[in-house]
């Protein structure tokens, strides 16, 4: 088989801020250098996995023209990439691998919220909550007996309700099928600022960044936020906090927003994601599929949830003080290509989110477990 397709599907790249290609992670220092390696390992262990090659023949075509970087190195990166994914033991009681909660739901879209919150559920995450509008309650909860589904968005007491849950919560993730109305937004405000006071990592998808772009101060330099634009929420976003989002790169765009906005981790889906934290910039390639179905996103800001938890619970130690938050957005784009290119291999046309969840256990276990 030819060995070019196999870089193709694994055609992750990782580039420093002052770096044009893949060559540019030599001048990536430290920790950024020993991030960018560990990824690239990871998704070339995918495309062996796929595709049968040896793993060295799929090292040494990738990295042929870039022989700072050994693959032993490379070995040893890939590592720390999984270590933050927290071990299976029978000590564990439940919750401690993830309680996340969901923020979005309301009349329109009931998908959104069912689709983040059970692909949280799915990547490993203990419990998933969804909080939504009294409207939009039982229809999530008949999507699934596994979610635990809170009525109480548009519910003047809203936030205390929601501030009531997150003292046991891990992380948030707000946005998915939130849709648009003033009180729902007002209401989110408040939720924003509880979790903010509570240190509570906060991703921020769909009309959540709707609201972003409306009030930027929200989260300007809240180091513990990651928002997972679409093409679109990205310009609309560039607009509303750079004024003028000016030209260049893919890459210096999201590195510009993230800088404008104190620093919070940007995660620009599209044909590449691209991902910094104002400081490092990192793309994802991986090979997904052409099925551009609704909820891929929602799928992602699930996800990213769960690896947000885990990447802060590592500590420096695991993750060898890279940004936690790269880390786990890296995981979850990741993921979620690697849940659309298997869905889409059986299912071609007609896949949908649906098929793609399904494939979330084995997208994991092929691209972190083996
Ligand atoms: N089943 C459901 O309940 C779903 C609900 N959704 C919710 O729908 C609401 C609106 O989300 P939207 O994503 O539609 O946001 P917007 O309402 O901002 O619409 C974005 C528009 O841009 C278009 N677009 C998207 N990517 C583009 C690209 N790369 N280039 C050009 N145009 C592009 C889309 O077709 C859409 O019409 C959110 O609350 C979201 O969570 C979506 O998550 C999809 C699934
Ligand atoms: N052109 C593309 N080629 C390959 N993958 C893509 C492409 N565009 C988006 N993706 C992937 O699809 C996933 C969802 O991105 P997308 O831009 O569809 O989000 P979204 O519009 O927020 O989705 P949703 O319908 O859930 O709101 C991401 O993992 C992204 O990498
Ligand atoms: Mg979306």
């Amino acid at each position: 088989m030819a060995v070019g397709p196999v870089w193709a599907a694994a055609g992750a790249c990782f580039r420093g801020k002052s770096d044009p290609g893949l060559a540019g992670m030599a001048p990536l220092a430290g920790a950024g250098a020993v991030l960018a390696g560990a990824v690239a390992v990871a998704l070339l262990s995918a495309a062996l996995v796929l595709y049968e090659l040896p793993l060295d023949a799929v090292l040494q075509r990738a990295f042929s023209l870039h022989k700072a970087h050994s693959i032993k190195d490379m070995e040893n990166t890939l590592q720390l990439v999984r270590n933050i994914i927290p071990p299976q033991t029978s000590k564990k009681h439940k919750g401690q691998d993830g309680r996340i909660g969901v923020v979005g739901g309301c009349q329109e879209y009931t998908g959104a919220p069912y689709f983040a919150a059970i692909s949280a559920l799915k990547v490993g995450a203990d419990l998933s909550h969804v909080f939504c509008t009294r409207e939009a309650a039982p229809v999530v909860k008949s999507y699934s007996p596994e979610l635990i589904v809170h009525p109480v968005l548009d519910s003047p007491s809203a936030v205390h309700h929601v501030e009531e849950w997150l003292p046991r919560l891990h992380v948030l993730v707000v946005g998915p099928g939130l849709g648009r109305d003033d009180t729902l937004l007002e209401n989110v405000k408040g939720i924003l600022e509880a979790a903010k006071a509570r240190d509570i990592p906060v991703v921020i998808d769909a009309d959540g960044l709707w609201l972003i772009a409306r009030h930027p101060a929200l989260l300007q330099g809240y180091r513990k936020a990651v928002l997972t634009p679409n093409h679109v929420e990205f310009n609309r976003l560039s607009e509303a906090v750079l004024r003028d989002p000016g030209d260049g790169s893919d890459r210096e765009a999201v590195q510009r927003l993230s800088q404008a906005l104190g620093n919070v981790t940007v995660v620009r889906k599209g044909e590449r994601d691209v991902i910094s934290d104002g400081e490092q910039v990192l793309e994802c390639a991986l090979e997904g599929s052409s099925r551009r179905c609704g909820g891929q996103g929602d799928l992602l800001s699930g996800a990213l949830g769960v690896l947000v938890h885990w990447a802060l619970l590592a500590g420096p130690e695991k993750t060898n003080g890279s940004s936690p938050l790269l880390l786990a957005a890296m995981g979850a784009c990741s993921l979620t290509r690697q849940c659309s290119h298997q869905a889409f291999q059986k299912h071609g046309r007609s896949t949908t989110t649906t098929d793609m969840i399904a494939e979330v256990g084995p997208a994991f276990h092929r691209l972190f477990e083996t």
